[in-house]
């Protein structure tokens, strides 16, 4: 291992003795100076030095006076003032439960000006040469999503922390649908930011999406209609603020629907890269997708809530029971190229998390620039041949292109789905009793296997079509009452899309992978999330409490 060549090295005050703080590339350590030290009394084996990584370092800046006041009211504390008049303070993320982060502070005392001075030098100059972290953000917050607490989440728990990071913002409120995605298709000066922000749900994220990929599609003259155009993956990174009604892609891609664990995020410059399914009717481009493509219960779930959007998230769970006792099914078509061999199944049981080692094998199919690399462009790959086709009557039909992990059901609709390995998993639930459905969703909620039913088959695919029946089509003029979808007289559902209905139901779906990047890293491993205790008395790691929240 690389020898680590200390920066800096002081004895300082903090709390209410003297600590050994070193400071190097990659770790800020501090550890008592005193020799008999108090094992923890938390719940973690005390060992005797605490170590904050620097890439997880939110900021650091100079004591005020007046914190220092609020801090220090003891007897201990006016002497530590006396004697160490100055003082700096580091913001670092701190690890709690269930993949939430937190920002901990911790101040240390000096005995001199300059020394102070130096530390909060010395510790910003490292910060800065962490280039993936952004310094302009673009920031669009839906006020009426979710619970409508957009506005207040972002200005009460989000904008206080990129201030501390030391981030710009233009913070635009969107005043009615499509002012984000049309801003950023026509507006916004993209050149002038490191990164896009939304502060809503899974609709909002949306909108950003659709903007951001029209905008790079347009600027590379790049024709969205051509559903085998080779599209130019996004420079700019997506932060998602959780403040909308499922939040699934949140949820998914972090481990939590906690807007201060995603401001910490979006400020250490996490990267996740994310497929992007494209839906096409008859080579004309509808939407992009990137979470779930729902036909038949879900289509019509979201089709009734949209109905009743006022009484917000709960919208949804209305909409479920009815749809659920409706028991429509779906008679089509689906036909689907199946992923390659070497990327798992829907059942392997690999999850997708944190570095996945079946998202960065597909990483290298696309380098930097978005160029495709030999290995894709091989002919015969989308050899019709290679299509499967099947037909049937179907209670869902669900293209999961990642898990779809959301409260409502912790491991998603596909749990072993990939965020960023260039596939869907396709989900067909037959027709079936409504008791045998009703076990299906319920194993959504469960550790059962959903997959395990004779009437649900789930294939990893690359791309497919929907076709439904169509053998009745009739003319519009003898239609006398509005039909669901023109020119079908059998019932036709339709496609929800990221929580937005389809105008079609014939679709071609095809997923690009790697299209876009988010503020985020994936879902960490439980040791990731256990952040190891260092300290001793008293054991800040497991007493402090959070500062930000
Ligand atoms: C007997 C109990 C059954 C419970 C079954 C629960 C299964 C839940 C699966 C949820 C999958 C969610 C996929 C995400 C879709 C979102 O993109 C979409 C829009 O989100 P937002 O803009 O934040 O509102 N949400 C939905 O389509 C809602 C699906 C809710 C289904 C009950
Ligand atoms: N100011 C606004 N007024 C009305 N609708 C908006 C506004 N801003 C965004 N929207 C739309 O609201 C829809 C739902 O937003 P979202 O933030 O996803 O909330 P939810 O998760 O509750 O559905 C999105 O499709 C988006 O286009
Ligand atoms: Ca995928």
């Amino acid at each position: 291992m690389e020898k680590q060549v200390t920066l800096l090295s002081s004895q300082l005050f903090q709390k209410h003795r003297q600590v050994e703080v070193v400071l190097n590339r990659s770790v800020l350590a501090w550890k008592p100076v005193e020799k008999s030290r108090k094992p923890c009394s938390g719940t973690c084996d005390s060992v005797q030095s605490y170590s904050v990584e620097v890439c997880e370092i939110v900021a650091v800046r100079k004591t005020e006076d007046d914190d220092q006041d609020a801090a220090q009211t003891g007897k201990h504390q006016k002497k530590t003032k006396q004697l160490y008049p100055y003082a700096f303070t580091v913001s670092y993320v701190r690890r709690t439960r269930q993949h939430q982060w937190r920002c901990s502070e911790v101040t240390f005392h000096c005995a001199n000006q300059a020394l102070c001075e130096e530390w909060v030098q010395v510790t910003n100059e490292q910060l800065s040469l962490l280039t993936n972290r952004p310094k302009s953000l673009l920031v669009y917050i839906n006020p009426f999503g979710g619970k409508r607490h957009g506005k207040r989440i972002y200005e009460q728990k989000v904008a206080p922390m990129f201030r501390l990071a030391g981030i710009a913002t233009t913070v635009i409120v969107t005043e009615r649908a499509n002012h984000a995605e049309d801003h950023l298709k026509t507006e916004a000066n993209l050149d002038k930011y490191d990164g896009v922000v939304c502060v809503g749900g899974d609709g909002m994220f949306s909108e950003v999406l659709h903007g951001l990929v029209a905008r790079t599609q347009n600027d590379h003259g790049v024709d969205q209609n051509q559903p085998d155009a080779e599209l130019v993956p996004c420079s700019l990174r997506i932060g998602i603020i959780p403040a909308g009604s499922t939040d699934c892609i949140c949820f998914a891609t972090v481990g939590t629907n906690d807007p201060v664990t995603s401001a910490l995020h979006i400020i250490v410059g996490d990267s996740q890269p994310m497929d992007v399914c494209s839906v096409h009717h008859n080579d004309v481009f509808l939407r992009y997708s990137v979470s779930l493509l729902g036909y038949g219960f879900y289509g019509d779930v979201l089709s009734d809530s949209e109905r009743n959007r006022w009484l917000g998230p709960a919208r949804y769970d209305l909409a479920g029971v009815k749809t659920f006792l409706s028991h429509n099914y779906y008679e089509g078509t689906v036909s689907f190229l199946p992923a390659e061999d070497d990327v798992g199944n829907p059942r392997d049981k690999l999850q997708c998390r944190s570095g996945c080692s079946i998202c960065q094998h597909n990483r290298s199919s696309k380098d930097e620039h978005g160029d495709v690399s030999e290995e894709k462009e091989k002919p015969g790959k989308d050899d019709s041949s290679d299509w499967n086709e099947i037909h049937g009557k179907f209670i869902a039909i669900n293209a999961a292109n990642m898990s779809c992990a959301c409260p409502r059901s912790p491991k998603g609709l596909s749990p072993f789905a990939h965020l960023a390995d260039g596939n869907a998993d396709l989900i067909l639930v037959r027709n079936c009793s409504r008791l045998d459905f009703f076990k299906h969703l319920l194993r959504h909620t469960n550790k059962d296997d959903q997959f395990d039913h004779p009437f649900v088959e789930v294939h990893r695919v690359r791309k497919f079509r929907f076709e439904p029946e169509c053998h009745k089509l009739v003319s519009l003029e003898d239609l006398s009452e509005p039909p669901t979808k023109t020119g079908y007289s059998t019932p036709l559902g339709s496609w929800s899309c990221d929580g937005e209905i389809l105008p079609e139901v014939a679709i071609q779906v095809s997923v690009q992978c790697q299209l876009i990047r988010l503020f985020a890293r994936g879902i960490e491993e439980q040791q990731q999330q256990q952040q190891q205790c260092v300290s001793d008395d008293p054991c800040t790691l497991c007493a402090l409490e959070p500062t930000t929240d």
